[in-house]
């Protein structure tokens, strides 16, 4: 992605900012067809994200932070407990996974949201032409999956969440399947595209160090059956730099609080 495109530093986002988000006393059950039910995957969870917010969800494997997200992003149905999500536009969905279909090129992936739409070609070019610029894949522009490394498909699932330009933006651990060194890289140019197109974003990790480099807050989850614990500030000032703010010693600080705070929730 475009390194050399300066981050203008974004103003925190206001303590009385409307809230984009609001979860309230969410409970998510999965049944077997019988209707026994089987897994209790959330139980009572509570959070609000405000508008232009950066927040984390952490939490051990299989807490429900997927479940969650599935769930505001309208793709799993709720048990109890009230969604609410205040944005004209649908959100959009990045996946651990990057879901690019491997018979169109780059910027035919990046188009599709809006093709599917019936936005005239010309149209779709522009846009397209924005976000490969943006994600620094304009030179693979009429590249295929099968040419392009993880952390470049991964740009092309980032690229093309942002082409229709929705207000919400639900990731679920889109760097988790990369290397350290490409994950940073990529950590960093999310910063970059968040700092100027002013997306609400939830951002799922198992890393604590991953959630405190990119959030503005950080929520903890228990073990499932998952609740929200811990509600974090994290009060780096912005633009990050994903490198330098490892030798801010406040960093290590909330690291071990966090951790300490992982390793307090006991198993339900
Ligand atoms: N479709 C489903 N049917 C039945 N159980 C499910 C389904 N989806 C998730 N679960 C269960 O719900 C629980 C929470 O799963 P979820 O994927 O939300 O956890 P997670 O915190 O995202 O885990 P991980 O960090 O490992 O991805 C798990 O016990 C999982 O087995």
């Amino acid at each position: 992605m475009n390194m050399a495109v300066s981050q203008t530093g974004r103003n925190p986002v206001a303590a009385n900012a409307a809230a984009a988000i609001e979860v309230r006393h969410l409970v998510k059950a999965f049944y077997d067809a019988s209707g026994d039910r089987i897994t209790l995957a959330a139980t009572d969870v509570n959070f609000t994200v405000k508008r232009g917010e950066f927040v984390c969800i952490v939490g051990p494997s299989g807490c429900g932070k997927t479940t969650v997200l599935r769930i505001l992003a309208g793709l799993e149905q709720k048990l109890s407990g009230e969604v609410r999500i205040d944005s004209t536009t649908p959100p959009a969905m990045v996946f651990q996974e990057a879901s690019v279909l491997p018979w169109l090129t780059v910027a035919q992936n990046v188009a599709f949201p809006l093709s599917l739409r019936g936005v005239s070609a010309e149209k779709q070019r522009g846009r397209v032409n924005e976000l490969l610029e943006l994600t620094g894949l304009t030179e693979f522009a009429s590249a295929y999956p099968h040419q392009l490394s993880g952390g470049m498909k991964q740009r092309v699932s980032v690229a093309r969440s942002l082409v229709d330009d929705r207000d919400v933006l639900l990731m679920d651990e889109p760097f988790g399947a990369l290397d350290e060194q490409t994950r940073l890289t990529l950590q960093q140019e999310l910063l970059g595209i968040w700092e100027r197109t002013g997306k609400t974003v939830v951002f799922i990790t198992h890393s604590v160090d991953e959630a405190l480099t990119l959030a503005d807050r950080v929520l903890v989850m228990s073990p499932r059956p998952g609740t929200i614990v811990a509600d974090l500030a994290v009060p780096f000032e912005r633009p990050r730099d994903v490198v330098e703010m490892r030798r801010d010693k406040r960093f290590w600080d909330l690291t071990y609080e966090v951790w300490r705070l992982l390793a307090a929730s006991p198993e339900h």
